[in-house]
């Protein structure tokens, strides 16, 4: 097989465990001698082995004078575990191909140094994009220390995300819906405002047939409003409130004790300080599932790197529903935010699009 089929099955392998892996990235790594694959492997989980120990265990003996394919570039600190660079010296491999250098300042360059110094062959850059994309949310968070958020909207073809009196029961049909869970398994943590729990009561737990972990729930209530009969108090996910700096949180903190709460020292929740407090909290990666007045601020206040839009082939009309992203609209079209598609896809009878801002 040529080189980029090699690093195309060191990235399925990354793909493969999206979601699982946080708050570390998703790694996979295939090594190849004489045309045959000895070994392959991905990151399964935080703290566990790394894709390139488990490949290169496989591979055994055999791995001296062996190709190493690896989606991001091998470690060179002692972390949770011991240096994958040091691993792949000691094993005497011939090449080791990397597709994305570790863009964490700390280690950005040291694994590849490693490697150079004991004589080793390093070529980086194969299939550079898949691989940045698969890590987009673990590589943002290193830069920025908050989470990478996407913003998710269930609509109809007119715009419409709830009829005026706030229902929304069912926009899109049950293939999509559970295209959202998918979602909501890869990200950690997932927010909506206090009005959706208060129209929609939900759940806001992954809930698909072949499992998959549940994010945290991040609601903002400023003042602590949401009824202590709501569901999302109901379960055992994990929950956190974001209040203002005048919410009751004493009385708050008595009812429902194994929520976390955290409060914020403005009166109204700035969403810039939103994601710096729960950035702090190590979340990377953050699912924003509305409603239209939240949407409306992450567009507004430019804090959002991807929408996924479901769109469904319905038409509700009407200038009293509810638009799927609210607030106040600019004076001119020119002010709209531009955004570049990234997918298309149709999936049951709704599409899928997958939007960004466009860079400036
Ligand atoms: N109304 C719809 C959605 N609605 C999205 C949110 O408004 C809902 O409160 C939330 O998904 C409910 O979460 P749950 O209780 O965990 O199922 N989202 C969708 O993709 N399609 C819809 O037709």
């Amino acid at each position: 097989m040529m080189k980029e089929a090699y690093m195309d099955l060191a990235l399925s392998l990354a793909e493969s465990t999206i979601g699982q892996t946080s708050p570390n990235p998703s790694v996979g790594s295939v090594v190849v001698k004489d045309g045959k694959i000895l070994g392959m492997g991905s990151h399964l989980r935080a703290g566990e082995a790394h894709a390139e120990v488990i490949a290169l265990q496989q591979a055994g003996e055999e791995a001296e004078g062996a190709d190493v394919y690896v989606t991001l570039e091998p470690c060179a600190h002692f972390g949770k575990t011991p240096p994958c660079a040091n691993l792949l010296v000691e094993r005497k491999v011939k090449k080791v191909y990397i597709a994305c250098v570790d863009p964490n300042p700390e280690v950005a360059g040291k694994g590849i140094k490693k490697l150079e110094q004991a004589g080793i062959e390093v070529e980086v850059g194969l299939r550079e994009e898949k691989a940045l994309e698969i890590n987009r949310s673990f590589f943002y968070y290193m830069k920025h220390k908050r989470p990478f958020v996407t913003l998710k909207a269930a609509m109809t073809i007119d715009g419409k995300t709830a009829t005026a009196n706030g229902d929304s029961k069912w926009i899109t049909a049950e293939k999509a819906r559970e295209d959202v869970h998918k979602q909501r398994a890869i990200y950690d943590a997932i927010m909506v405002g206090s009005n959706t729990v208060k129209h929609d009561n939900p759940r806001l737990t992954t809930r698909l047939p072949q499992g998959g972990k549940n994010p945290i729930r991040i609601i903002l209530d400023t003042n602590l409003s949401l009824s202590p009969d709501a569901n999302i108090f109901d379960d055992e996910a994990p929950t956190w409130i974001i209040c203002g700096k005048d919410a009751d949180t004493t009385n708050f903190k008595a009812k429902h004790p194994h929520v976390k709460l955290i409060q914020l020292q403005t009166e109204k929740l700035n969403l810039n300080d939103v994601l710096a407090a729960i950035g702090v909290q190590g979340i990377q990666s953050l699912y924003v599932e509305g409603g239209s007045t939240v949407h409306g601020s992450f567009v507004k206040e430019k804090l959002f790197q991807e929408c996924h839009w479901y769109i469904a082939p319905k038409l509700l009309t009407g200038n009293d529903a509810i638009p799927v992203v609210g607030g106040v609209a600019p004076e001119n079209m020119s002010e709209a935010t531009d955004l570049e598609i990234i997918s298309l896809e149709q999936i049951g009878s709704d599409i899928k699009v997958i939007a960004r801002p466009k860079q400036e």
